[in-house]
């Protein structure tokens, strides 16, 4: 694998998608394929934990507006590019990009980027969140219809209309998918290592 102490010399591999689409199956394939991951949605999280803040989905959303209105909308770009100095590989995983300037400080600061997008319908997305049940995953409709809105409504659209990969996550089963997610990483690895 690629080795690399620089941060300007990495490879990113950027990860998008609405809430529920996939993204955190591609970075759990990532992982087990030896590819470091680094989630922006946890930078969100530790900054909560950190103030003794609830976790939940509408106090961890108030969170990243609050941060985004006070340090800029690259802010939780920046942290999380703080923690790529502790990590040695060339090619990283960053997962949860929200809007167009995040994606521009990442382009800015990386030897190569590549912006994978995640999609699958509304529907799916809420069938799967209800299935996961994590602590701050809507339960009614009407709750994840707000949180699709506000994402939206920060950028998110945006990022996906950019990607330079589109993986859908629809209609397969998990498993499938993460065949699918297997073969996008291998090839951009193989990218990766034809650049060295
Ligand atoms: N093809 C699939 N078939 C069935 N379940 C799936 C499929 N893909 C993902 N899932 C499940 O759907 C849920 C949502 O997927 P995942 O956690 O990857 O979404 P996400 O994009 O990371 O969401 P968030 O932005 O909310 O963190 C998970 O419980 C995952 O196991």
């Amino acid at each position: 694998m690629m080795q690399s102490s620089g941060v300007r010399s990495k490879f990113l591999i950027l990860v998008t998608g609405m809430p529920g689409a996939g993204k955190t199956v591609f970075s759990r394939v990532a992982s087990s394929m030896g590819v470091p991951v680094l989630s922006m949605g946890d930078v969100v999280r530790s900054y909560a934990a950190e103030r003794g803040l609830p976790m939940n989905d509408a106090s961890l959303g108030k969170i990243s507006l609050e941060l985004r209105e006070k340090f800029g909308r690259a802010v939780i770009a920046e942290r999380t590019f703080e923690r790529l100095a502790s990590i040695d590989q060339g090619v990283v995983v960053i997962e949860g990009l929200r809007n167009l300037e995040e994606l521009f400080y990442f382009r800015e600061r990386a030897s190569e980027a590549y912006l994978v997008a995640i999609h699958a319908s509304q529907k799916t997305r809420y069938e799967r969140l209800r299935k996961r049940g994590r602590k701050d995953d809507p339960l009614k409709w009407e709750e994840f219809l707000e949180r699709d809105l506000r994402e939206l409504s920060v950028g998110l659209g945006s990022v996906i209309a950019l990607a330079d990969i589109m993986l859908v996550n629809e209609g397969k089963t998990e498993e499938e998918f993460e065949e699918e997610c297997r073969e996008a990483l291998q090839k951009l690895l193989a990218r990766a290592e034809g650049l060295r």
